[in-house]
């Protein structure tokens, strides 16, 4: 029986952890805060539920459009109960997914974890693990995964204070709504909690040290989202980089790299996050790392040292709960001898929970005017549909992009209220290298936003036509 240590227990360790149990192996999982990780109680499933709960003001913001009057000014946010309601969500998926482990017979310690230095000739590795207690348990395992995730990384002029200057991990601490928040960092992080904040009716300055939010996204759709947050009042500082953050009594003052000052009443700073490799002991193992402490791997998840592992977000190839899962479960199937697929990033899917939602997959338009690869591609403007203007949608779009001479579809754009549905169809044809054709030709309910999707398949086809 193979003998497997993973360190982290988050959707990279748990997942891989399922995934050695079904062949039978010894398999232990140490992790330092909780089972289900960062991804289940700080990040990835407390900020869905709580963009969640903004969602209906969205739907309620739209009433009118749609004939049907509310009292907007009268609703009011009850905002402990939503964060209890996040804090229950999280702790509660933390616990099935505990159960579920210790059901396939996973051993599970709570603790920090150390590798040992690696002595050559010796087949397995020893990991150490520090208990709440301060006492230590030593595991061998002839594999080993690191799966340790990544933290919030906190600018030196910065510190978070737990009530004014805060991470996103520090948000559902708080009492009362901010009055004026200053979100710093643009990325997906920055432009999810400013869609969330704002529709709660808080006052909201994005401070973006680019000339757009969503710098790595695709530029149609990040322009869409500008427009939306403009028009819901949101103050946009383009190429703004905080140098520091300052607080001063119930004020908080910004101080941009330019000289400008940003005064609000709450700082959430959202500038990206570091590797959790720090203590690991990697450099004694003789593990590589690349800049930023991230750990190298290749495409099924090997280290520098043969029989260890990393996945996840310490491996930093893509910030994904998804491709961490699929990172970890490789790492088991190449360690356990099986059959698999090295992983390919050209297929994931991914999505922003704004609203409108943004979700793409595959070759990006960016690589494509690039030059990058050669393409045929078509912006269908939801517009034009029957269903986007029954729901009174003014916005978004649906964009495919395939291969010129055969059609194969490589990528593809949506913007829309459920954009993360809508994007399945498109990766489903991504992955299995269907043609815009075999899209075309695909019954789509009338009337629907999928419609669109195989309506741009159809322009694409014409195109087709004429080659
Ligand atoms: C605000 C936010 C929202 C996100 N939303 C989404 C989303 O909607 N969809 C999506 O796909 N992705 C999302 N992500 C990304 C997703 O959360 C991460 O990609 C995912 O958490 C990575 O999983 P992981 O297993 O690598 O690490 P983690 O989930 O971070 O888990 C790592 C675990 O290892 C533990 N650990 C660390 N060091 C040690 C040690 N020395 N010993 C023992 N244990 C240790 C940590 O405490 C943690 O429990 C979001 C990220 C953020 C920041
Ligand atoms: N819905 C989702 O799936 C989801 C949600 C959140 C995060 N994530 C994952 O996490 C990854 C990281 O996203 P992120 O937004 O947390 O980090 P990021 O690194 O993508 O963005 C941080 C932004 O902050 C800016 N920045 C850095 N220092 C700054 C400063 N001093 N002043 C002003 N701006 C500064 C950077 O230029 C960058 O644009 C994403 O790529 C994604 O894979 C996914």
């Amino acid at each position: 029986m193979t003998n497997i240590v993973i360190i982290g227990g988050g959707p990279a360790g748990y997942e891989a952890a399922l995934a050695a149990a079904a062949y039978g192996a010894d398999i232990t999982v140490i992790d330092s805060d909780g089972i289900g990780g960062a991804c289940v109680l700080w990040d990835c499933v407390p900020s869905k539920t709580f963009i969640a709960s903004t969602g209906i003001r969205t739907e309620i913001r739209r009433a009118a459009d749609l004939g049907i009057s509310l009292e907007t000014d009268h609703t009011t946010v009850a905002l402990s109960q939503i964060h209890q309601r996040v804090r229950d969500l999280a702790f509660a998926q933390s616990a099935d997914i505990r159960s579920r482990l210790i059901s396939e017979g996973v051993r599970l310690v709570s603790g920090t974890a150390k590798l040992e230095p690696t002595q050559t000739g010796v087949r397995s590795h020893k990991v150490i693990a520090t208990l709440a207690d301060g006492t230590t348990e030593t595991y061998a395992g002839e594999v080993i995964l690191i799966a340790t995730g990544a933290s919030p990384r906190i600018l030196p002029d910065a510190q978070p204070d737990d009530e004014r200057i805060l991470t996103w991990r520090q948000l559902y601490d708080l009492e009362e709504l901010p009055e004026h928040l200053i979100v710093i960092g643009s990325g997906v992080t920055g432009a999810e909690f400013v869609h969330a904040y704002t529709e709660l009716g808080v006052k909201v300055t994005l401070v973006s040290s680019r000339d757009r939010v969503l710098p790595h996204e695709d530029e149609d759709a990040a322009l869409v989202l500008e427009d939306v947050l403009a028009e819901r009042g949101v103050t946009l500082i383009k190429h703004g980089r905080a140098d520091k953050v300052v607080r001063d009594g119930d004020s908080v003052t910004v101080y941009l790299a330019d000289g400008q000052q940003v005064v609000g009443s709450h700082v959430l700073m959202t500038v990206g996050s570091v590797p959790n490799t720090q203590t690991l002991g990697l450099e004694e193992a003789g593990i590589e790392t690349a800049r930023g402490g991230y750990i190298t791997v290749d495409r099924v998840s090997r280290t520098s040292v043969p029989g260890v592992y990393a996945a996840g977000d310490c491996t930093g190839l893509f910030p994904l709960a998804s491709v961490a899962a699929m990172q970890g479960r490789i790492a088991m199937y190449h360690a356990l001898g099986e059959g698999v697929s090295p992983i390919k990033l050209k297929t994931v899917a991914s999505a922003i929970f704004t609203r409108p939602e943004i979700a793409s997959v595959g070759v990006s338009q960016k690589a494509i005017d690039a030059g990058e690869y050669p393409a045929r591609t078509v912006m269908l403007p939801l517009a034009t549909n029957a269903r986007a203007k029954m729901s009174g949608l003014r916005r978004g779009f649906v964009k495919i992009f395939c291969r010129p001479a055969t059609g194969v579809v490589i990528g593809g754009v949506a913007v829309a209220p459920n954009a993360s549905e809508l994007i399945l169809p498109i990766a489903l044809a991504v992955q299995n290298k269907l043609t815009v054709s075999d899209l075309a030709q695909t019954f789509s309910v009338y009337p629907s936003l999928s419609g669109s999707i195989t309506e741009a398949a159809r322009q694409l086809v014409r195109h087709d036509d004429l080659d």
